[in-house]
């Protein structure tokens, strides 16, 4: 019998191997798992649970002032589903092929930085470092579901006032080329449904106002939108990150039976949902009148709703954007860092999708996202997500470097 190896690439795999995919996420052997990495490496932790069976752990390495404000370091525990038969290798064995990829559901979103926190702190500790910050790890629940019963609660928290948090770090993405990528803003998500009715008839019978020509309309309208966002993009003159972005998800509709849809009956309700993302600037109220006039007008029997995914303005109304100029202290400590670990940063991005740190920079604490992955694929929710060792294995040395730069920075309070 072979002998388990413990390193820092087992390690990984045990975390990865966790089940914890929606919608049944084995938050309980994750939050285990992650306490006796803590326990190993002196840690203080402690489990929060703002929900019943959606735990929070939250690990602290205290410093030598703790008066000054800390530095918190996020990873979100949960994973979106995999479809197994669609993989190499099964998402949940934490598979290390002979050229060192480690595949595994969450091994780029984002069990990755989870393990990387951890390791970088066992490292410092192992070379007597001592930060002058305190260090705080969140690993919170609920992230893919849009973290309501997770990184929400928590920030509307006292233990999280406690924490005194002057800045944070949370996930960012891949980066397929030669330097690291940084996010300064998340996009953010709204779920829009749009609902026709219309007059039912004969499936035969060509006439006006049918439910289907109603939405069939409003579908053309909002692809229209999505075409002129996209032009903008694909001429080359913003990010996909920096437009509007709306993409239908699902329509329904139809008469059904036993049998299944009825051919010739015409429905009188059709539905369609699109995921919308904002960009920090959009103003929300301009879009709302648009939807209200143009995409579900009620002079062709249309209604709307719109499913707001969390906050999109902090609490006095400014964009919710981290700042990446010389006027933000962390920033530059932050770039710094990257350098002295002998590293590249492209420019800051804003991130396509959603993060917790939306709820953090509505504190008006800064937050930026990064996840150390250079010369990878972005995978993250795709199949055969995975992560390869020797890029794992640095970004441990990236987060040693910032870190220590972090923690140890006294010139700014926040
Ligand atoms: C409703 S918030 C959803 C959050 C989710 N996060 C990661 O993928 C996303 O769709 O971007
Ligand atoms: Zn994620
Ligand atoms: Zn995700």
């Amino acid at each position: 019998h072979q002998q388990e190896l413990n390193t820092p690439i087992t390690r990984f795999q045990n975390y990865l191997r966790i089940n914890t995919a929606h919608p049944t996420p084995d938050y309980t052997s994750a939050v285990s798992y992650l306490k006796a990495q803590a326990q190993a490496i002196g840690l203080h932790h402690q489990t929060l649970q703002f929900v019943p069976g959606k735990p929070l752990l939250l690990l602290s390495w205290p410093g030598s002032d703790p008066s000054l404000p800390s530095v918190l370091l996020n990873s979100h525990l949960d994973s979106v589903p995999a479809e197994p038969d669609k993989w190499l290798h099964h998402p949940f064995s934490g598979h290390r092929t002979a050229d060192g990829k480690i595949f595994a559901r969450g091994a780029q979103d984002d069990k990755c930085i989870a393990m990387q926190y951890l390791e970088a702190i066992r490292n410092l500790k192992g070379r007597e470092f001592t930060p002058t910050r305190s260090v705080h790890v969140s690993l919170v629940p609920d992230e893919e579901i849009g973290g309501f019963d997770g990184h929400a609660r928590f920030v509307e928290s006292k233990e999280f006032d406690e924490l005194n948090v002057g800045f944070a770090l949370d996930e960012g993405q891949a980066s397929p080329g030669d330097e690291f990528r940084v996010f300064y803003a998340d996009r953010f998500p709204w779920g829009l449904k749009i609902k026709a009715t219309g007059q039912p008839g004969h499936g035969a019978r060509m006439y006006d106002n049918s439910a289907m020509e109603n939405l069939m309309k409003s579908v053309e309208i909002v692809s229209r939108f999505r075409e002129s966002e996209f032009d903008v993009v694909e001429a080359g003159k913003a990010a996909n990150s920096e437009v509007v972005s709306v993409n239908p998800v699902y329509v329904k509709a139809g008469v059904t039976s036993e049998n299944g849809f009825v051919m010739n009956v015409q429905p009188s309700e059709a539905e369609a949902g699109f995921d919308l993302r904002l960009t920090p600037t959009t103003d929300p109220d301009e879009l709302r009148r648009r939807i209200a006039a143009e995409w579900a007008p009620t002079a062709r029997n249309m209604s709307y709703e719109i499913i707001e995914k969390g906050p999109i303005r902090d609490l006095l109304g400014r964009p919710l954007m981290t700042v990446t100029n010389d006027s933000n202290p962390w920033w530059l400590v932050f770039k710094q860092a990257i350098t002295s670990a002998g590293e590249k940063l492209s420019k800051p991005e804003i991130l396509a999708s959603t993060t917790d740190a939306r709820f953090i920079r509505r504190k008006g604490i800064p937050v930026l996202g990064f996840s150390p992955m250079k010369n990878t694929p972005i995978l993250l929710h795709d199949h055969n997500e995975h992560l390869q060792e020797t890029v794992y294995l640095k970004g441990i040395e990236v987060y040693e470097s910032l870190i220590s730069s972090l923690s140890s920075f006294t010139k700014a309070s926040h």
